[in-house]
């Protein structure tokens, strides 16, 4: 373990050091020690048909009400003691985590300046082993709006077996913890879920709070709009995609192949791709909707790269996620063969020749570092390892035979087709976090005291209206099974639910406006190198102060637009009866807009229209 964890960074340079200085903002409600806690509807899941397993599988957490933080007033009773209070950072880095732990230790000192806030040391086998570090004022000095996880560390992204969870529960009681806070993405809160069941069950005191923290941005249902270091890390990528794009246009003989990172989904993708305008962006779920085979991913992109050079242009950039992979049904068959041979323990190098006859066809038709990269073992939620599996190397390997092949063939007349690729992700983890990062970070911590103050476990800290001003941000909290759905086996009648209830990677809503965006925007990019450089991080000033483009155009279409919210109400109308359940009516609204907005719109005045409806 490395001793120097929590220690001060001393040869900080002058914008680390004007960083740390940046005092984050709060919204007025969360200004004071304590806060009025505003208690909601009960609530199912966002999966009504897996509610029942999720109820069975969550007995005593299950079905809580939402909670909403407001400003203090006389009504507001005393919270409950909170002297001792634990954070673990169990997800993967992502720019802010640093500032979840401050604002944490803002409101629990407000709240009792005696008590103790311990952070776990090397993430979720520190909170296993109670290896602690006691998070103090200095400790947190150098850390204040820094990038990484250094002030702590982290490990594996696992509460997950019985011994994890008995070890986790151990030292909540040794540590006699009124809280733990764990800081990560959906599976880092799938898992806090079980550990706040299995505590209470146990009748251990320990309140257990998730907090939203992904680059991915995956983590986003009606109740979470984005999650922290997402706004970072696209704007780090969108830099360096940009910077790759004038470089391509300069010299007019490259294509670069840039994966991102963002695991399953493509959100972080399509942020860069709204951002920097390249020629291409494949995305994952719209790969998946058309069953594109990979020689038919492969075929789309030499197309490109001949219209492009009947214009006289040989050069171009292109962007996929790391899950496009995955995406891909052939790839995605042959995957779920290794994973389970790998469940089955089946040996690495036996694996090639136990797969099923076609999916060993496939296999030999890879290039031999692929090969290799599919065999690795695989991640806690037991997808592939998307990081190493170099897709974009793939890609310009097929597209630079397809492109010889189609010269041979003299449908193809242009230069001869050059790559370069990259992939980009680890380089934008540790970076300096936006003010949006630094402020929702610092709120959620504050958020996750007053949520143990209130006595609420299984919970996520959640923040809505971010793409208003911070003081027009609202807190509250969701219950972590409300957020759950249950994997089915989607052959045979009546898709029978498998798996256990988890909370999943929300993939890109292909409905939503900033699909659609691009979608129109997708032929200018490919043929007018209509390139964008929105250029570095912005602390100060101008830009100092820019959201996510796929977060702020997503709120504006369901928000802003009346007009467009009575035309949908209409359409609701169409679909089901009045007197319908709240369930059918949330169904009937999630099959038509994205189900960030369901809650939104369900809880708009114009609802009033359709008091049959229980639009309340
Ligand atoms: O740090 P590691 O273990 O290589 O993890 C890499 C994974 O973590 C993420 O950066 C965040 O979930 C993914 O995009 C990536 O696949």
């Amino acid at each position: 373990m490395n001793a120097d964890y929590g220690a001060p960074t001393e040869l900080a340079g002058p914008l680390q050091q004007r960083r740390a200085l940046y005092q984050p903002r709060l919204p007025p409600c969360l200004q004071g020690a304590t806060v009025r806690v505003e208690y909601g509807d009960a609530t199912t899941t966002i999966d009504p048909t897996g509610a029942h397993a999720v109820a069975q599988a969550f007995p005593r957490t299950y079905g809580q009400r939402l909670v909403t933080f407001l400003a203090p007033d006389d009504t507001a009773g005393a919270g409950k003691a909170v002297d001792e209070v634990g954070v673990v950072f169990s997800g993967r880095q992502s720019p802010g985590g640093h500032n979840v732990v401050w604002g944490l230790h803002d409101a629990l000192k407000a709240y009792n300046p005696h008590s103790i806030l311990y952070g776990f040391i090397g993430g979720t086998e520190g909170l296993f082993a109670n290896k602690t570090l006691e998070i103090t004022d200095d400790v947190l000095a150098s850390y204040k709006n820094q990038g990484g996880f250094d002030l702590l560390g982290r490990s594996i992204d696992q509460i997950r077996s019985s011994k994890q969870v008995s070890a986790a529960m151990t030292t909540c009681q040794n540590l006699n913890l009124d809280g733990l806070v764990i800081v990560g993405g959906v599976t880092s809160n799938s898992d806090a879920a079980q550990l706040a069941e299995t505590l209470v069950q146990k009748n251990c005191k320990t309140k257990v709070v998730g907090v939203p923290v992904s680059l991915n941005g995956d983590l986003k249902n009606q109740f979470v709009e984005t999650t922290v270091g997402f706004d970072t890390v696209c704007k780090v990528n969108s830099q360096l995609i940009s910077n790759v794009c004038l470089d391509a246009i300069s010299a007019g003989k490259y294509y670069y192949f840039v994966r991102l990172m963002g695991r399953k989904a493509s959100h972080v993708a399509l942020e860069c791709a709204l951002q920097s305008h390249p020629n291409m962006l494949i995305m994952g779920e719209e790969v998946a909707l058309s069953k594109l085979t990979l020689m038919e991913v492969i075929n789309k992109i030499c197309d490109g790269v001949q219209a492009r050079a009947e214009l006289g242009k040989h050069h171009g950039v292109l962007l996929i996620p790391e899950g496009l992979i995955e995406s891909i049904p052939e790839m995605y068959a042959l995957i779920q063969e290794i994973s389970i041979l790998h469940n089955n323990n089946v040996p690495v190098t036996e694996i090639p020749t136990q797969v099923s006859p076609w999916a060993a066809a496939l296999f030999q038709f890879l290039p031999p570092f692929i090969r290799r990269e599919l065999l690795l073992h695989q991640e806690s939620d037991n997808s592939a390892q998307l990081s190493q599996i170099d897709t974009e190397q793939l890609l310009a390997h097929l597209v630079e035979a397809e492109m010889i092949k189609r010269t041979k063939e003299g449908r193809y007349k242009g230069k001869k087709f050059s790559s370069v690729c990259h992939f980009f992700g680890y380089q934008a983890r540790g970076s300096l976090p936006s003010n949006f990062d630094c402020d929702y970070a610092y709120v959620l911590g504050h958020i996750s005291l007053h949520m143990i103050a209130a006595g609420l476990t299984g919970y996520m800290a959640t923040v809505a209206n971010l793409k208003d001003p911070v003081h027009k941000w609202r807190c509250a909290a969701a219950p972590l099974t409300a957020m759950m759905s249950v994997r089915r086996h989607l052959r045979g009648p009546g898709a029978i639910p498998i798996g256990k209830p988890a909370i999943h990677p929300s993939p890109i809503d292909l409905k939503g406006k900033a699909y659609e965006l691009l979608r129109e925007k997708a032929s200018s990019f490919l043929l007018d190198d209509f390139y964008r450089t929105p250029g570095g991080i912005q602390f100060e000033g101008p830009g100092s102060d820019a959201k996510p483009i796929t977060l702020t155009i997503e709120d504006q279409d369901y928000m802003g637009d009346i007009e467009m919210l009575k035309l949908y109400l209409d359409k609701v109308k169409t679909i089901v009866k009045p007197g319908c359940s709240r369930d059918t009516l949330k169904a009937a609204i999630s099959s038509m807009i994205s189900v960030t907005h369901v809650l939104t719109v369900m809880s708009h005045p114009l609802n009033a229209e359709l008091p049959l409806y229980h639009f309340n």
